[in-house]
């Protein structure tokens, strides 16, 4: 049995990837704080819907997918009820392995894992590090479990703040991108809808040659830009606006965050 604890929008995405991963209904069960979460997760997905402590009790593994700022308290609600046997994945940003087994008391086997809403298509990057009781076999059941919803990277802890601001967030960096571009389609006139159009499939065509040609970035960037064309004139105007800089300033801050919130 697979508890979900927390199910907001990241449990919701991991639980709809359980179950097309071919999970039964009966084999997961989750908590939500509100009544009607609760209600709709059950109607939704055929779903038990438990109590912490009921999870905690029953489930073999425990994916902890509340927000940073209340994992302290969900974690004191489960700890009497967490033997050394179980599996905990935690979930969430900023919060390391020691935090969790620290509050857990026993030699509890943790595995952080940084994933990203796209394991809603089965597209997830999933980056796991294993804690200080946490073993090859731990991190195999967490692979097994993720890798049907997209990748599984195992990386240093010391790397997950990294990971974060990059794949956890990254989604987000692509959405606002999009936003950008399309607000630029209708600058020039062009209808809503066929900019977004326009926009995603050019976005969705590079991200697949990216992924699926092997070619460097900077090769396939190169490949559009014509000597004295159009495109270099758009690349120009975003160095003279020194888009490369912010993003880089963007994804540090995105890090030190991360960092902060394991305090916080
Ligand atoms: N949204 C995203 O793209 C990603 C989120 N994460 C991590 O996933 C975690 C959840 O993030 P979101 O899903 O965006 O937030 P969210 O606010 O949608 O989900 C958190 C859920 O936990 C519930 N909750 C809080 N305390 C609880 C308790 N004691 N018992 C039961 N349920 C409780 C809340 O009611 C809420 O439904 C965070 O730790 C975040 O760092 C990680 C990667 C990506
Ligand atoms: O914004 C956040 O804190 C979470 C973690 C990574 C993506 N969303």
């Amino acid at each position: 049995m697979i508890a979900i604890l927390g199910t907001g929008k990241m449990g919701e995405a991991l639980l709809s990837g359980l179950l097309r991963a071919g999970f039964k209904a009966g084999e997961v069960m989750v908590t939500a704080r509100r009544a009607e979460r609760a209600e709709a997760l059950r109607e939704r997905y055929g779903v038990e819907v438990v109590s912490n402590a009921e999870a905690a009790k029953t489930a073999q593994t425990l994916i902890l997918a509340v927000k940073p700022q209340d994992m302290a308290t969900l974690l004191a609600e489960i700890a009497p009820y967490v033997p050394a046997d179980r599996l905990v994945i935690s979930a969430a940003a900023g919060i390391t392995t020691a935090f969790v087994e620290s509050r857990l008391g026993e030699a509890v086997p943790v595995v952080r894992v940084m994933s990203n809403t796209p394991v809603l298509v089965d597209e997830a990057m999933s980056v796991i590090s294993a804690g200080a009781h946490a073993g090859e076999e731990h991190l195999r059941l967490t692979e097994d479990l993720l890798s049907p919803v997209g990748k599984v990277l195992r990386i240093p802890e010391s790397q997950q703040d990294a990971a974060t601001a990059l794949s956890g967030s990254g989604p987000a960096y692509f959405f606002y991108l999009v936003e950008a571009m399309v607000d630029a389609g209708i600058l020039l006139g062009m209808p809503r809808a066929a900019a977004l159009e326009m926009v995603t499939q050019a976005i969705v065509g590079a991200a697949i040659m990216l992924r699926d040609s092997g070619e460097h970035p900077v090769i396939l960037r190169e490949a559009v830009t014509s000597p004295g064309g159009t495109t270099i004139s758009a690349i120009a105007e975003l160095e003279r606006h020194k888009v490369r800089a912010a993003f880089l300033a963007a994804i540090e801050a995105a890090r030190d965050r991360g960092r902060e919130l394991a305090g916080g």
